[in-house]
């Protein structure tokens, strides 16, 4: 057992007698959904304990093996010859089934959690949806559109009047998809404003090593990144649980940052390069504010 985990129990009393409010949630165009210091905090105190909202093995859902889709996409990944599409197997067929694998784990595995609301309140910043996914519409404008907001749906095709937009079968009558007698309409929208759950997992999973999981959280997934010593806080990860801790003092009012790379140390353009991949963003920590 590393020295880190056998603290985890002395912290957990620490983080049940504290008696100040750490933390609060703000929102800006710029930051999004981020964590915001509301007292200020001492170098090594514990700010937050979490249960995950949802555990995610890191193998595949064992409902897909039955799923023609599914094996399909295996065949292109092992570059077999069980479909159609393998004997066309590039770089960006790769990278497509990989995509659409993810998005197949999450959907099923999400399906059957008790927080699969909360789960679709998770930004997801890649808006990468395809044809055969379930969305969830966000960040729509006009009062018309406004009314889509929060409803779901599936990709039915690609528009036929724009190749920009997707045409989705929107669940109407109900905010989320629980009742099954909704009626679907058909509606014209712009990937930007389509969350798929892939996504959602891509821009917020965390590993869990111990139970070889991939982990969303209410609240850690709220704190957004700094590289190396431009983040404020660290964590570790044990179990379904996340304990952060303070790295220095923490003014008030100061956003709580956390890197999302700890293990890739050396600062630079690859780096920079590999979170743009993995979260679709260009850091401009104070640490790369420079090189921006
Ligand atoms: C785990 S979420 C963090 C919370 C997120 N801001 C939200 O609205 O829910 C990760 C996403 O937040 C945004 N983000 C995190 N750190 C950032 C940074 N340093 N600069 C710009 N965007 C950042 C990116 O869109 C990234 O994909």
């Amino acid at each position: 057992m590393s020295a880190m985990v056998q603290l985890l129990p002395m912290m957990e009393v620490v983080y049940n007698r504290k008696k100040a409010t750490y933390f609060k949630m703000a929102h800006s165009n710029l930051r999004g959904t981020h964590v915001v210091a509301v007292n200020h905090i001492q170098a090594g105190a514990v700010v937050l304990i979490e249960k995950a909202l949802h555990i995610q093995p890191t193998k595949n859902h064992p409902s897909l093996s039955v799923d023609p889709e599914y094996q399909s996409l295996i065949g292109i990944l092992d570059g077999g010859s069980t479909s159609a599409a393998s004997s066309t197997c590039s770089s960006t067929a790769h990278k497509d089934a990989v995509g659409r694998l993810a998005e197949l784990n999450a959907t099923a595995y999400v399906q059957g959690s008790k927080q699969k609301d909360e789960i679709w309140q998770l930004e997801d910043s890649h808006r990468q949806a395809r044809v055969g996914d379930t969305v969830k519409i966000h960040g729509l404008a006009s009062e018309a559109g406004k009314k889509l907001n929060g409803k779901y749906g599936e990709i039915s095709k690609k528009d036929e009047k724009d190749e920009n937009r997707f045409g989705v079968m929107v669940a109407m009558g109900a905010k989320n998809n629980k009742k099954s007698k909704s009626k679907s309409v058909l509606r014209s929208i712009k990937p930007c404003n389509l969350k798929t759950l892939g996504g959602i997992m891509r821009t917020n999973a965390y590993h869990d090593g111990s139970l070889e999981a991939n982990l969303l959280f209410k609240e850690l997934c709220r704190i957004n990144h700094a590289c190396g010593d431009a983040a404020n806080v660290n964590r570790t990860i044990h179990q379904g649980k996340v304990y952060v801790v303070a790295k220095r003092d923490i003014a008030d009012g100061e956003e709580l940052l956390i890197d999302y790379l700890p293990l890739a140390t050396e600062l630079g353009r690859d780096r920079l390069e590999l979170l743009h991949n993995m979260f679709n963003f260009w850091c401009q920590c104070s640490e790369h504010q420079q090189l921006a």
